[in-house]
């Protein structure tokens, strides 16, 4: 598979081409580190990964409600840091005391000052699907995602011309493993279905100006087709957005920031689960 990609497919010189050059040199050094050959003898020997899709599937339709992605996430580009998280193990088991149906971990280290690290204290806390949320531009990406135990990997349709976004959803799919494929734009949702994603998301944060707009994802909704698994991506500041979400037909919930921050993450998504079954 040819690994060299665009720095983002629009290449416009955003917020993301900047991520995106970090991650790409940060990749170099872990490359010289253990080799790709040594990364695939590792995920040999790695546990079966968990099924994200079921996981994620039906909560538009069932009485459970929605399902909530909750994430561990350190700093943002947006905000800077938002938490001090000491043991990213205790928070996961919060958050799967608090009903999570998958936990996801941000493991970009420069904006986001997460680490792969983080990936295995949260894979050995839990036994819900684990989502790698990181900036997946190369393969060596995906067979590490797998080597530390990932069920999930995200992949940002702005950040990956057609022919990655096919080959990478194929490779994530051969390594057993499922991904979220993120959208921002109906034509961002257009090339996630056309490659044959099964859960879409739609994130309300604008890579350009990094601005949220909870309303986006009902304006995005309605182009989301009725057999892919639907998920609403960031904006969460309380149970409403929750519900609002929901009531706009959304599988699941990823939510970070409002998590990080709530003394009580368990008792935090109690309300947001509660909220989508009102
Ligand atoms: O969070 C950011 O500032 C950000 C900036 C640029 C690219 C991605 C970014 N966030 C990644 C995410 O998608 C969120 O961490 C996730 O959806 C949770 O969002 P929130 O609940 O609003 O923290």
């Amino acid at each position: 598979m040819n690994t060299e990609t665009p720095a983002s497919a629009a290449g416009t010189g955003t917020v993301l081409d900047g991520i995106i050059a970090g991650v790409r040199e940060d990749l170099q050094a872990r490359r010289a580190e253990v080799p790709l050959a040594e990364l695939r003898a590792r995920v040999a020997d790695v546990p079966l990964a968990l099924d994200g899709l079921a996981a994620l599937r039906g909560g538009r339709d069932d009485a459970a409600g929605v399902r909530i992605i909750s994430e561990v996430k350190r700093s943002s580009p947006s905000k800077g840091s938002l938490a001090e998280i000491p043991d990213p193990a205790e928070l996961a088991r919060a958050y799967q005391a608090g009903g999570a149906s998958a936990v996801s971990v941000l493991t970009e280290r420069r904006r986001f000052a997460g680490s792969l690290a983080d990936l295995d204290a949260v894979r050995a806390a839990v036994d819900l699907p684990v989502l790698r949320k990181d900036f997946m531009v190369d393969e060596y990406q995906f067979l590490e995602a797998r080597a530390h135990g990932a069920d999930l990997v995200l992949l940002i349709v702005a950040a990956l011309d057609d022919t990655r976004l096919r080959d990478f959803l194929a490779l994530t799919h051969e390594l057993g493993m499922e991904a979220l494929v993120e959208a921002h734009t109906e034509e961002e949702i257009s090339r996630a279905v056309d490659v044959g994603a099964r859960i879409v998301g739609v994130n309300v944060r604008n890579l350009k100006t990094l601005d949220v707009d909870v309303a986006h994802y009902g304006t995005m909704a309605r182009h989301l087709p009725d057999d892919v698994v639907r998920i609403a991506e960031s904006g969460v500041d309380g149970p409403d957005v929750v519900a609002d979400y929901a009531s706009r037909g959304a599988d699941a919930v990823l939510v970070g920031e409002a998590l990080v921050r709530d003394g009580d993450p368990a008792a935090a998504l109690g309300r947001f689960r509660a909220a989508s079954r009102s």
